[in-house]
């Protein structure tokens, strides 16, 4: 019985920002580990794909790989992208197994592959899903409350998608994709039809972003972040922000504005903003990690529009401009003066500036210090503010 995968490469990655398939492992597309995967193993025949034709191909030619057939324009939806993928498979055997694969599901061995042909070939089998026993324990809340523990001696993690469902070309070929999937799924609503076993998975075939290879542990220079250095791929940047601002005269009136708190004081800092040091300093911090230009390239000092600006919403616009990509996982800010002591505004800072970034307040942290009467900041001219922040793709 012939068998053939069918490699689904087309995802935008939009919660990602960019496309998994194509993230940077270990100096190559995670797609290619997820091809090589089937190309290795031999029960396999053929390799089809729904994506970029040219890169899919490209990719597959550049790695030598024979068993490339083909590859489908991606749908607008998963399922569409499916369809049109099982659409290349008209000329297959109606008998064909086809192995439906998430390409961003990269760490798939050509082992696991075998295991699931060899349980799908197995008799009163329509489907197969590689699966691990789930270890943690499971509740089931409702507003709040745990309602239930479940048994998880009957659960089990699915890691890939329904990839061997037999027949199911000859099926697309007479009913369409579609139907033969809505058939299928009335069919188990009347209790007709296999159930899909699930199959012995393993831990570490998970898709890029929850690799858990024992072998790409933390701190290993292998692992992901470390080895795509300096370019978008990473999936953990950080970022520096400095800032400094000079105090107005004293009985200017001028407000003294730190981490969007109005901080009683006889001076307020001068600029053509609402002069926040503090936030000016998490919004570079934030913009560098992300790799965009800095503050005054999105808020010109020449442009009306900013003068005497929040600079909490400022920063509140940077977050949505980085997007959704990243996720914060934490900022660090030091604000350096003499006087005034912040430590009893520190909590507001946080939480105006953690409210900015979208995130808890427990993830940004704010310290004051002084430069021992050293420097413009010990003699009390201005006030310098220096920020970390860390972001972790999504
Ligand atoms: N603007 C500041 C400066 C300092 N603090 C607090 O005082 C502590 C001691 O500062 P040193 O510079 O003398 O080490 C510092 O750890 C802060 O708790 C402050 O709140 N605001
Ligand atoms: C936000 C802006 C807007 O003019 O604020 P400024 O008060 O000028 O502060 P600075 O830190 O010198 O530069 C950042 C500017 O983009």
């Amino acid at each position: 019985m012939p068998v053939v995968a069918l490699v689904l490469a087309g995802g935008a990655g939009t919660r990602m920002g960019r496309p998994k398939q194509f993230l940077d492992l270990l100096g190559l597309p995670a797609l290619l580990y997820a091809l090589r995967a089937f190309e290795e193993c031999p029960e396999v025949a053929r390799i089809y794909a729904v994506g970029d034709g040219s890169r899919v191909k490209n990719l597959s030619r550049e790695a030598g790989f024979s068993k490339f057939a083909g590859c489908a324009l991606p749908g607008e939806a998963r399922s569409l992208s499916t369809k049109n993928g099982l659409g290349l498979l008209s000329h297959e055997p109606p008998e064909t197994i086809v192995l439906v694969h998430d390409g961003s599901r990269c760490l798939l061995t050509p082992e696991l592959v075998g295991r699931v042909v060899e349980a799908a070939l197995s008799d009163g089998v329509d489907g197969v899903v590689p699966a691990v026993p789930v270890s943690d324990t499971i509740k089931v809340a409702e507003e709040g409350a745990v309602k239930e523990t479940l048994d998880r001696t009957r659960l089990h993690a699915v890691q890939t998608r329904r990839p061997s469902p037999r027949g199911l070309a000859r099926g697309v070929r007479r009913l369409g994709g579609l139907f033969a999937r809505r058939h299928r799924r009335r069919l188990a609503r009347r209790g007709v039809g296999r159930a899909r076993r699930p199959r012995p998975g393993r831990e570490d075939q998970h898709q890029a972003h929850r690799a858990r290879r024992p072998d790409l542990r933390r701190g290993d220079p292998r692992r992901p972040e470390r080895v795509a250095r300096g370019g978008p791929e990473l999936s953990f940047r950080v970022g520096l922000g400095v800032d400094v601002h000079a105090f107005s005269e004293a009985g200017t009136g001028r407000k003294l504005i730190l981490g969007g708190v109005e901080i009683p004081y006889d001076r307020g800092l001068v600029g053509h903003s609402d002069a926040d040091v503090l936030a000016h300093a998490v919004t570079d911090a934030l913009l560098g990690a992300a790799g965009l230009e800095d503050i005054g390239h999105y808020f010109p000092d020449t442009d009306e529009r900013f003068k005497d600006a929040d600079s909490i919403r400022l920063l509140r616009e940077v977050r949505a401009i980085v997007g959704d990509g990243w996720e914060v996982a934490n900022v660090d800010a030091v604000v350096v003066c003499e006087r005034p002591k912040i430590r009893d505004h520190r909590a507001a800072m946080r939480e105006n500036l953690a409210g900015a970034l979208g995130v808890e307040p427990a993830l940004v942290g704010v310290r004051g210090t002084t430069s021992e009467r050293l420097g413009f900041t010990g003699r009390g001219e201005g006030i310098a503010a220096q920020a970390v922040c860390l972001l972790e793709s999504r």
